[in-house]
């Protein structure tokens, strides 16, 4: 996090996100708002199935991140949710653009000469801040909802910086959001449908709770999300095997023992998430295995030391937005399985990579027909 990234406590913007969604906007909104943007989802695979002929062949990596970057969009933006639209598509080239340049090189200094790749992400730098800044300037001029980025503003106005520190503040919090919400909920939403359609029994158990829970018609509410155990252990178990951030990152402000290692101040720290989600010493000899019942009795029932299950990360850094990520989870799959029954494609090949997150190497194709 840069100089100007984002602040923590009780009125940080990024706190806001989870809060407002909690409260200023209610519980019932935060879900009213979820399932709109899925309902543009489900819309958009039923006319491709009904054109296909009652089954569609379908990767849904695009699909998941559109949702998740409506949800986001949504609640940063409020109103200019369509600018926000705009303003992540290009955060979304920014990061492929640079990670292609944290993997291609680690030469010091690199990143200031101005090779092709590094003059595509220092021209969509650019766009995006004076995307952010754009909308900044029109919420000057008229009185606004308090979304996301009201508050970032809020924040700024009061904290006595320079217009040019203020802008980068504005424009780091932004970014720091979609960095962190988008790619993140898109991915685990990605390889949870995965591990549904490939075990066909899970998918008729979350299903059938889905259906008791809600009704057919399910639009759920917290109350029914509370209920779906089954759906929550799955998603459990989903982000056991594939927990998107792979590295949770500490650096040492002063010397520290731990057992016989020293690690001398100024030394990043790495923990490795999913190793530690699959040791078998901690989860047994079926670590491996996709078996969302190792979650009947929550975390503290699936293995041996509860705080090695990370997907969020641990202590005061971890993740502000896991509430809402859940939330999108639980709303996401229970739409889709109250209206569509799901089996992978023949053409889709497991291949989990790692880059910012662990996806899908060549995405995930799914056969998808409405029930
Ligand atoms: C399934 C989806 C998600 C996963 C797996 C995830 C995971 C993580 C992880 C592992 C961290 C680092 C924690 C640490 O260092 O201990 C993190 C940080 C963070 N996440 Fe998430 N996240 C998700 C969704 C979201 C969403 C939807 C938002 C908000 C819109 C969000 C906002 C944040 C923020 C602001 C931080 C930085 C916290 C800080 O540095 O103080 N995340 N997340």
């Amino acid at each position: 996090m840069g100089k100007f990234g984002p602040i923590r406590g009780k009125s940080s913007p990024l706190n806001y996100t989870v809060t407002r969604l909690r409260s200023n906007l209610g519980l019932q909104g935060m879900m009213s708002l979820i399932i709109e943007s899925t309902t543009v989802l489900l819309n958009s695979w039923k006319s491709r199935i009904d054109k296909e002929g009652g089954v569609a062949e379908i990767k849904i990596d695009e699909g998941m991140r559109s949702f998740s970057g409506d949800v986001i969009s949504r609640a940063c933006f409020g109103s200019n949710y369509s600018e926000g639209a705009e303003i992540f598509s290009r955060l979304r080239a920014l990061q492929e653009a640079m990670s292609k340049k944290s993997l291609s090189t680690g030469i010091p200094g690199m990143r200031y000469i101005p090779t092709k790749n590094n003059r595509e992400a220092w021209a969509l730098e650019k766009d995006v801040r004076n995307l952010i800044l754009e909308i900044v300037k029109e919420r000057k001029e008229t009185a606004h909802e308090k979304d996301l980025l009201q508050m970032v503003l809020e924040s700024a106005k009061t904290s006595n910086l320079g217009q040019d520190a203020m802008d980068r503040f504005i424009v780091d919090n932004c970014k720091n959001i979609y960095l962190a919400g988008y790619e993140t909920t898109a991915v685990s939403a990605t390889w949870c449908l995965m591990l549904l359609a490939a075990n066909q029994e899970w998918q008729d158990r979350v299903r059938a709770e889905v259906l008791e829970v809600c009704g057919s018609g399910c639009l759920p509410d917290a109350d029914m999300l509370r209920k779906m155990k089954q759906l929550n252990m799955v998603i459990h178990e989903s982000l056991r095997l594939y927990p998107p951030v792979a590295v949770v990152s500490r650096e040492a402000f002063k010397e520290m023992k731990f057992g016989g290692i020293t690690v001398p101040k100024g030394v990043n720290v790495w923990t490795m998430v999913l190793t530690l989600h699959t040791d078998p010493e901690v989860w047994g000899p079926d670590a491996y295995r996709f078996n969302p019942d190792r979650f009947a009795k929550g975390i503290t029932g699936a293995c041996k030391l509860p705080h090695l299950y990370m997907p969020f990360g641990v202590g005061p850094r971890m993740c502000l937005g896991q509430n809402l990520a859940i939330a999108e989870l639980k709303i996401l799959i229970a739409l889709i399985l109250s209206q569509f029954s799901l089996s992978l494609s023949p053409k889709y090949i497991h291949s989990p990579a790692l880059r910012l997150v662990i996806e899908p190497e060549r995405g995930v194709d799914l056969l998808i027909k409405t029930l």
